[in-house]
């Protein structure tokens, strides 16, 4: 699948954006969950989603995939103008396998694209169509590999390569970097940055871990049951509403 690149993607809103959540309202057993969200996500951007634990980061995800309802608007607006459902890539946080399963990347990945038996030999065909999704995240070499055997690194590949097929516009990741060591975590962050730049697709990712935001956001949302805050990464890791939510003593820092 091509997808067709948006002409005024950038800072701001030119009219360009791929997704727009306008007073966007969550709420699970009466409890209300967020309320008040706005923001835009741009073509080729990626947007960190940060916030304390039960900020409801997962739930707004769960919203935009449409796996929970929501009050406000989520519009998608395609380049030309069509405003056509988006297809979201996703890839949900840190999901364990177990360490013996013998199930192989292969029949995974086979399994959840095509509706080939799993118990059959995997034709050619098919192999060569996982091996080309597999390429995508430069994980060709895990094909073979056990599930339960792959690093976490390797594993979020997979699933990467997984939320690529078929090429979505937007590809949502709930926290990523949690159980990557450094070195995935550089790989991955490399990967993302060459995959948006590669497809013009969107990334919107929650993340705890602040110390990369500047190198890989365009932009940073804080979220707190609503948006305290949007802007580039700088600006947010020092505006007051991040000290207070994250309860970092001024004082104590001498500032
Ligand atoms: N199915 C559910 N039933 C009841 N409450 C829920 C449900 N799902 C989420 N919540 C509540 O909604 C709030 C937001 O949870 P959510 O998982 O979206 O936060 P989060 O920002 O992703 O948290 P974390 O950083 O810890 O992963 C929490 O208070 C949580 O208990």
């Amino acid at each position: 699948m091509s997808v067709q690149k948006h002409q005024n993607a950038g800072e701001g809103c030119t009219g360009a954006c791929c997704l727009r959540l306008d007073k966007l309202g969550v709420d699970i057993g009466g409890d209300s969950i967020l309320h008040d969200v706005s923001f835009h996500l741009h073509c080729g951007e990626i947007v960190a989603l940060i916030g304390p634990n039960g900020a409801g980061k997962s739930s707004l995800f769960r919203a935009i995939l449409g796996q929970i309802g929501h009050t406000g608007s989520i519009d998608f607006q395609q380049a030309g103008g069509s405003r056509t459902r988006p297809l979201i890539g996703y890839v949900p946080q840190s999901p364990s396998f177990d360490r013996g399963d013998p199930v192989s990347v292969l029949d995974f990945f086979a399994a959840a694209i095509s509706d080939w038996p799993v118990f059959l030999p995997t034709p050619r065909r098919l192999r060569e169509r996982v091996r080309g999704c597999l390429e995508r995240v430069h994980g060709a070499s895990l094909i073979d590999k056990r599930l339960g055997a792959l690093s976490g690194g390797e594993l979020q590949r997979v699933l990467l390569a997984l939320a690529l097929e078929p090429l979505p516009h937007i590809l949502i990741l709930d926290e990523p970097l949690s159980g990557v060591d450094i070195d995935g975590e550089r790989q991955l962050l490399d990967m993302l940055d060459e995959i948006r730049r590669s497809y013009d697709l969107s990334i919107l990712l929650s993340t705890h871990d602040f110390a990369t935001l500047e190198q890989f956001a365009d932009k940073v949302v804080l979220l707190k049951s609503s948006v305290l805050r949007v802007g580039p990464p700088r600006e947010v890791l020092t505006s007051p509403e991040f000290r207070e939510v994250f309860h970092l003593d001024l004082r104590k820092e001498g500032m």
